[in-house]
């Protein structure tokens, strides 16, 4: 991936930050990429992320999806959440089309959007991919569960068609060893948010015959970028700016790509952001857009409201033609001479340049087309810039404590144990209005 960061000088925007100051941090840079290098090369918890393009063992993974697929497998329905689903999900958004198998996530535990999903499945020909680092996520084994009970009411052998993959212990790993279910590893010391380029990521991928080898060889070129300079890295130098632009006051970062396959990539980017980075009152907000649709719903904000955002622009440099028809509409006239393609960029640049005109801060990031190697490019660009930018604020990327209150609180309130966390539900302050 390719970075502009222009738009975000304070020679254009407000909050924006000036060259001088990009020299400084420069030098924070170099400091925290060494400590990066040093936890890769240790494989430490979290910075081991940034070594799964050398890691990661895409055979074992085919030959695992291999014992649940077959000519006729018509989708992959994979049952996980966050990390365990988003990086899956991001990966077969951008790049399925037509003739691949429908990948399917279930990462909601809502009744009637799981009863209409699995009804309209031919679960004979359907591969059930089950991830959990932790084996223990309620909605991924209450998903599970339920899903279990549907192939088997269907009368169709549920373990001919399951893959698993989880840590080294906890409920699935003893369920994949009791049915002998094919099953992979999550990564030791991998973060669900950045485990996209691992199995977690890559077995949906598989099973709809993507080039795994190609992801991850687009996220190793990325991964050859890093140097200990903002100037030189893409990746960092994202990372950088967005950190530098929120200790500004752009405290919110819309994650805005100008490509429908990459939409759920801005589902996947916002966990990356935000559990890595919303701690010890510290972190930038992420907020999902898409371009241009979001011209026509949040553009508003952007250039007209509080001074207090970022917008990150992902543009794909190759896009497909399909021209416009003439029409004999006057004032639209002038679209007979283009494509579909040339009107996306055409309102790309408009909308980057309406922000710095306004003074909205603003970055680019370039890719030269949605397929494995760009994909595998930007997902580990996106985790190294996270990782700079934690290292940058002092916060502990790798780490997500505060997810658990509500977890307790849960389990608390299903008769899954006292927890405190439930009487506090108990104890809301209520002030209703009622129709
Ligand atoms: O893979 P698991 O253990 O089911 O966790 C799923 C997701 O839940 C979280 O742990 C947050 O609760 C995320 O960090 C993770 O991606």
């Amino acid at each position: 991936m390719n970075v502009d960061i222009g738009n975000a000088l304070s020679a254009v925007a407000a909050p924006g930050i000036s060259r001088a100051a990009l020299e400084r941090l420069d030098e924070q840079v170099a400091t925290a990429h060494e400590r990066i290098e040093a936890g890769m090369e240790a494989g430490e918890h979290g910075y081991a992320a940034l070594n799964l393009p050398n890691r990661t063992d895409t055979d074992e993974i085919r030959v695992a999806v291999d014992r649940v697929t077959g000519p006729d497998t018509s989708a992959v329905l994979t049952v996980g959440i966050g990390g365990s689903a988003l990086g899956a999900a991001t990966i077969t958004d951008a790049l399925n089309d037509a003739d691949d198998p429908e990948a399917i996530y279930l990462d909601n535990v809502d009744p009637d959007w799981l009863s209409a999903t699995l009804d309209r499945l031919d679960l004979e020909t359907t591969v059930l991919n089950v991830v959990s680092r932790s084996g223990t996520t309620a909605e991924t084994l209450a998903n599970f569960l339920v899903v279990r009970e549907t192939f088997e009411e269907a009368g169709v052998d549920w373990t001919e068609r399951t893959i698993v993959t989880t840590g080294d212990g906890g409920p699935l790993r003893e369920l994949a060893e009791r049915h002998n279910l094919p099953s992979l590893a999550v990564p030791d010391g991998v973060p669900g948010r950045f485990s996209a380029l691992s199995a977690v990521g890559l077995v949906a991928a598989a099973v709809c015959g993507h080039d795994l080898d190609a992801l991850l060889r687009g996220a190793a070129a990325e991964a050859e970028t890093l140097t200990g300079s903002l100037f030189e890295c893409p990746a960092y130098a994202y990372g950088a700016t967005t950190y530098a632009l929120d200790a500004r006051g752009a405290r919110t970062n819309a994650m805005m790509p100008y490509a429908e396959s990459l939409e759920t990539y801005a589902e996947w980017f916002a966990q990356l952001w935000a559990e890595s980075l919303g701690k010890d009152d510290l972190g930038q907000t992420p907020v999902r857009a898409l371009g241009v649709t979001d011209q026509h719903s949040q553009l508003q904000l952007y250039r007209a409201g509080p001074r207090d955002k970022l917008v990150t622009f992902v543009t794909v440099q190759e896009t497909a033609a399909r021209p416009i028809p003439d029409t004999d509409v006057d004032d639209l006239s002038y679209l007979g001479d283009a494509s579909l393609g040339d009107l996306l960029d055409a309102e790309f640049e408009a909308t980057e340049a309406s922000l710095a005109a306004a003074g909205r801060p603003n970055v680019r990031i370039e890719i030269d087309r949605v397929d494995e190697f760009e994909l595998g490019g930007l997902l580990y660009g996106m985790e190294a810039a996270c990782v700079l930018a934690g290292e940058l604020y002092g916060v502990n990327t790798f780490e997500q404590p505060a997810v658990e209150w509500a977890k307790k609180a849960t389990r608390g309130l299903l008769g899954g144990g006292e927890f405190a966390e439930a009487e506090a539900v108990a104890e809301k302050t209520e002030l209703r209005v009622e129709r």
